[in-house]
């Protein structure tokens, strides 16, 4: 057993920003990171510091981050480590990913500083805390400034004197998502509720054309054993549908906890799945659960299942018909959990192809629930939708006003297809929040590139191949992801070089147009 001190780097306070610049220019020295090492650290007794990034984007300047602290306590053990967080205001996903990572590490005295961070990861911090029943430390540091000897100090929360109750928070959540049901409203803050979460907001619209759906989904939730297929395109709102089944069931004190299947390489997945014991492969320096065992008594959410190899699906089937698993190089073992499975593709054809056990579908979709894509869903749905969203980005970018579009702009998100559904809408909002100034009306030419195409987004110079068709649409998806290739070969369903490869095609293609 080591005891960790766990921190997210502080995105704002541990860099030093020149203005108008995006990209950190140095590291700041009074930062929280740099002053818990010179001040705290060395009395602590930890063994190493995990240093966790929310985005890939940031793992350089988390390096230099801790090579500084390194350089200057040598001999401390650093470890800057990626947890991926897509929407780092999302209560849901955060406290899951925390929860995750800190259930895998539970057989250490794990030490949370939770000074850095955006107030939703804070939060994630003190119901981890206060609820997983780990052997977790809470901790803060106060800046000398407002000690009375001008000395920095170091705080450890105590939970138990706490004013805050724990079913206070889960209560407020569920009644914003039962608030955001019956009438669209501007995101609302309780600050006597959640002191330390000023972002938080109505997280969810249940749109008439959703009712359906989530109303089978509670119906699903109360049938304990059930196992569940969602189906859905990519970012209708699986993962949401699947929590709220977790939620709403018997299971709901218990651990929900979701894995990406095409995320990971077989080996990766079932090791991730299964565990492993001590020496089953070279690396594997201890018994280590697997996540169905972590989830035990809970659910797993299993998504793109569609995508995971056929040996996999022959293991999957014997753990779902039977309840049993097999650590890699252990004996099986019976867990109890519920498993809702999700996945972007039409699985009775991956069947029909034999690219998917027919034995696997039918036991994993006893229960199906399909969800609408955004433009399948009427008008004025997605117009709702549009005004929930902005209201949301604008509680949680903290902005004094709402994004202001133009009459033709509104006619023009409206009336794009929204390939990347809800998650693409939700996207766009914000980034016209961050590209627009306060009060700006936002103008038809303000919006991206791709909503300008014609209606097949593809234009008349466009070569009729099918690789040049192909090469266009991984563009596409890749300039929706912002740039970022690797979210794009996930949506798609390819791997990241072949995305690459498309892309080169397409811009040789371009220049010779
Ligand atoms: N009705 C809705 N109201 C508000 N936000 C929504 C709604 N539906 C989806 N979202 C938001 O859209 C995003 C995508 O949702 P989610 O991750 O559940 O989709 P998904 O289908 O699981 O995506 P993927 O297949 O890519 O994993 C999330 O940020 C979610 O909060």
């Amino acid at each position: 057993m080591a005891h960790l001190l766990v921190s997210w780097i502080a995105y704002s306070h541990d860099f030093i920003y020149t203005a108008g610049q995006k990209a950190a220019s140095s590291i700041n020295e009074i930062g929280p990171t740099v002053q818990f090492h010179q001040h705290f650290y060395a009395a602590g007794g930890y063994d190493k510091h995990v240093l966790l990034y929310s985005n890939p984007k940031q793992e350089l300047q988390t390096e230099h981050l801790a090579n500084l602290v390194r350089r200057q306590h040598p001999g401390r053990v650093v470890q800057a480590e990626l947890l991926e967080v897509r929407d780092v205001i999302s209560l849901a996903e955060v406290k899951t990913k925390i929860e995750t990572w800190l259930l895998q590490h539970r057989e250490h005295e794990l030490t949370l500083y939770f000074s850095p961070g955006t107030s939703i990861m804070q939060l994630s911090w003190f119901i981890a805390h206060t609820t997983l029943g780990l052997d977790t430390h809470l901790v803060q540091t106060r800046e000398g400034k407002f000690n009375p000897d001008g000395r920095p100090s170091l705080l450890e929360l105590d939970v138990s004197q706490s004013a805050v109750p724990m079913t206070a928070i889960v209560r407020e959540q569920q009644v914003a998502n039962r608030t955001a049901a019956l009438a669209l409203r501007p995101a609302r803050r309780n600050h006597a509720m959640v002191k330390a979460s000023p972002t938080m907001s109505t997280e969810f619209l249940l749109l008439p054309g959703l009712q359906r759906v989530y109303g089978l989904a509670a119906k699903v939730a109360g049938a304990d054993k059930v196992t569940v297929l969602v189906r859905g395109e990519s970012g209708t709102g699986k993962e949401h549908l699947a929590r709220t089944v977790h939620e709403k069931s018997a299971r709901h004190h218990q651990p929900y906890l979701p894995i990406n299947c095409a995320a990971l390489t077989d080996s990766v997945l079932e090791s991730r799945l299964f565990g492993y014991v001590k020496g089953a492969f070279t690396g594997a320096e201890k018994d280590t659960k697997g996540l169905f065992e972590l989830a035990h008594g809970g659910t797993i959410f299993l998504d793109e299942i569609g995508d995971i190899s056929p040996a996999l699906q022959a293991t999957l089937l014997r753990v779902v018909q039977m309840g049993e698993i097999q650590p890699l190089g252990g004996q099986p073992r019976q867990v109890d959990v519920r498993v809702i499975a999700a996945t972007h593709a039409d699985l009775l054809e991956r069947c029909g192809q034999g690219r998917f056990r027919w034995d696997l579908y039918y036991r994993l979709a006893v229960a199906e629930l399909e969800l609408p894509t955004l433009r399948e869903l009427p008008q004025d749905e997605r117009g709702k939708l549009l005004d929930f969203l902005i209201h949301q980005k604008q509680a949680s970018l903290q902005r004094k006003v709402p994004l202001e579009l133009a009459p033709a702009t509104r006619e023009k998100l409206l009336a794009y297809p929204f390939p990347g559904n809800v998650r693409e809408l939700e996207n766009l909002v914000e980034t016209l929040y961050v590209f627009s100034e306060p009060s700006q009306l936002i103008l038809p030419a303000d919006l991206p590139r791709r909503l300008h195409a014609n209606a097949a987004g593809v234009s008349a110079a466009t070569s009729l191949t099918l690789a040049a068709a192909m090469a266009a649409h991984v563009a596409r998806v890749v300039a929706q992801c912002g740039g970022v290739k690797r979210q794009a070969a996930q949506l798609l369903g390819i791997d990241v070089r072949v995305v690459t490869k498309h892309l080169h095609l397409h811009k040789q293609a371009a220049a010779t147009t």
